[in-house]
């Protein structure tokens, strides 16, 4: 049956003034109960659970409510999810999160918009004052989200100055945990921390959920797994007195080793001889000094590249998980249960003939005998001339001079060293961006293996930006047997982007849903 049809004033054509004023927001009486009042105030401040019918409050693992039914009426809910979904949304995404973000609602003139904007800064902002005994600010704070299939905002605490209060009003369609999205609340550890989900809220038509912005918040958006269902909500924050914020946690450094001493026997043995003709190795590092980046493909020979490869995919090695979630999120390996041949790969990339193979392709100064023409401009003018001064060498022969002469931010001079992981990535793996990443210059490099089929959709893909701006200078994508050399200064940042679900469901038919990279840092 056709709608029922607005009835217009049939003179003027017009609405009539009723219905063009539209109706009100009014949030649930429930809430105006005093005992509901009293029962809430007393339970936040022992930090205790309380539920009365639409209201569920915890504190475990900080303190949170959800109040299902929070606008009273069902079609002001309607009409308000309607006007939502007609803004312009803009797609978002970085390390953190991947979702539609609308324009800003603070002065949108929308009837059901300025509505809920004003109940929510309004009665409702008075309502939890009370009840949480705190002064929480009329500034206005909100945006409407729509997270579809693979979108995903990934493990944070909302902490910015002045946020105290979080909220999110949910407009989805019924909704199970199948679905993906839930609101995840971590529990953190003694160095404030986030460990693990321990709670998941499933968003639920017409709920509002609040919680406490504080040094312990850690919370993420599941990722959307349903292909049809739009999570769309209204969220944002109350603003107020923060509360006090311990130091920010420094993670212990990861120590850095020299060069082992393998010779260059496992060079022949390992690498596409390819890159060990020294003509070739000269054009390499030309180029990387133009853009303090290059890729290697078939970079490793072929048969070695099957063992190590098979050996990832099928071997029993322990993959750990490394974290924390605020971090990272992925598999390492316990180097003490992989297989010989990728004990071998791995001391290949750690081994001294491997350092001077890469002083060529790069012109960086990882071996002694690898030189820096220019000696005047070593500042502190020290230990490299005592060293040999990079003459005399035939692997580093001719080719050498350094990529960059700002040596003198660079990390104290000492032997080159570097550090080494092997990941495994899968659905759900990330790193992030995050205040407490070591700014420094570094040579990356990265040797995937496994990953065939891969799209550039699933993720997984490195992300190098400028500190400070979101602009992204060059992108890795993961690529079998190709190395990646990346020369990164202290104004350069990475993370690797979340592997979503599609990786799953397009990949499991080839029965590989992840793979592999070998991560080194070197460091002149
Ligand atoms: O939508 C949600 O459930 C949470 C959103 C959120 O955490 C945020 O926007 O910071
Ligand atoms: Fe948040």
């Amino acid at each position: 049956m056709p709608a029922k049809k607005r009835q217009n004033d049939p003179e003027t054509g017009k609405r009539s003034k009723k219905e063009k004023r539209g109706e009100l927001a009014v949030i649930n009486s429930d809430l105006r109960d005093d005992a509901v009042q009293k029962g809430m105030r007393d339970a936040w401040q022992r930090k205790e659970s309380y539920t009365n019918g639409k209201i569920h409050l915890d504190c475990e693992p900080f303190p949170h409510c959800q109040i299902t039914h929070f606008l009273q009426s069902e079609s002001f809910v309607e009409s308000l999810q309607a006007e939502l979904l007609q803004l312009n949304f803009n797609s978002k995404s970085n390390d953190l999160y991947k979702f539609q973000q609308s324009d800003d609602l603070r002065e949108r003139k929308e009837h059901h918009i300025s509505q809920i904007r004003s109940v929510i800064f309004g009665e409702f902002r008075i309502w939890l004052s009370e009840v949480l005994q705190v002064d929480l600010e009329a500034t206005v704070d909100i945006s409407c989200a729509k997270y579809e299939h693979t979108d995903v905002l990934l493990c944070h605490d909302d902490e910015l100055e002045g946020r105290r209060v979080a909220f999110i009003l949910y407009l989805v369609p019924p909704w199970e945990v199948k679905d993906g999205g839930t609101l995840d609340l971590f529990s953190t550890d003694e160095h404030c921390q986030p460990v693990s989900v321990v709670k998941s809220l499933l968003p639920c038509w017409n709920s509002l959920v609040f919680f406490e912005v504080s040094p312990v918040s850690f919370h993420q958006v599941a990722e959307v797994l349903s292909e049809e269902k739009c999570r769309l909500s209204l969220s944002g924050w109350f603003h107020g007195p923060s509360l006090p914020r311990p130091s920010r946690y420094i993670e212990p450094p990861v120590p850095c080793h020299i060069h082992i001493p393998r010779d260059e026997s496992l060079l022949f043995e390992w690498v596409n001889e390819m890159y060990l003709d020294p003509r070739y190795q000269a054009r390499v590092q030309q180029e990387f000094e133009e853009s303090s980046e290059i890729c290697l493909p078939s970079f490793l020979q072929e048969e070695k590249l099957r063992q190590v490869r098979s050996a990832l995919q099928s071997s029993e090695i322990q993959w750990e998980r490394k974290g924390p979630p605020n971090k990272r999120c992925y598999g390492y390996a316990d180097m003490q249960s992989v297989p010989s041949c990728v004990q071998e790969c791995w001391e290949l990339l750690s081994s001294e003939s491997f350092f001077i193979l890469l002083s060529n392709l790069t012109g960086l100064r990882l071996h002694y005998l690898c030189g820096d023409e220019d000696e005047s401009e070593n500042k502190e003018g020290k230990s490299e001339t005592e060293n040999g001064g990079g003459e005399g060498n035939t692997q580093a022969g001719g080719s050498g001079t350094n990529a960059d002469a700002s040596s003198t931010e660079k990390k104290e001079k000492g032997p080159p060293t570097c550090v080494g992981e092997l990941r495994r990535w899968a659905h759900g793996d990330y790193t992030l961006l995050h205040d407490s990443v070591k700014r420094e210059y570094a040579l990356d490099l990265q040797l995937h293996m496994g990953c065939a089929g891969w799209k550039s959709d699933f993720g997984g893909f490195t992300s190098y930006i400028a500190h400070d701006e979101d602009e992204e200078l060059l992108t890795v994508y993961p690529e079998d047997n190709s190395l990646a050399l990346v020369y990164r200064d202290k104004d350069t940042l990475k993370f690797i982007k979340h592997i979503n679900n599609s990786s799953s469901s397009q990949l499991s038919s080839q029965n590989t849903t992840a793979f592999y990279d070998f991560c080194f840092n070197y460091y002149e």
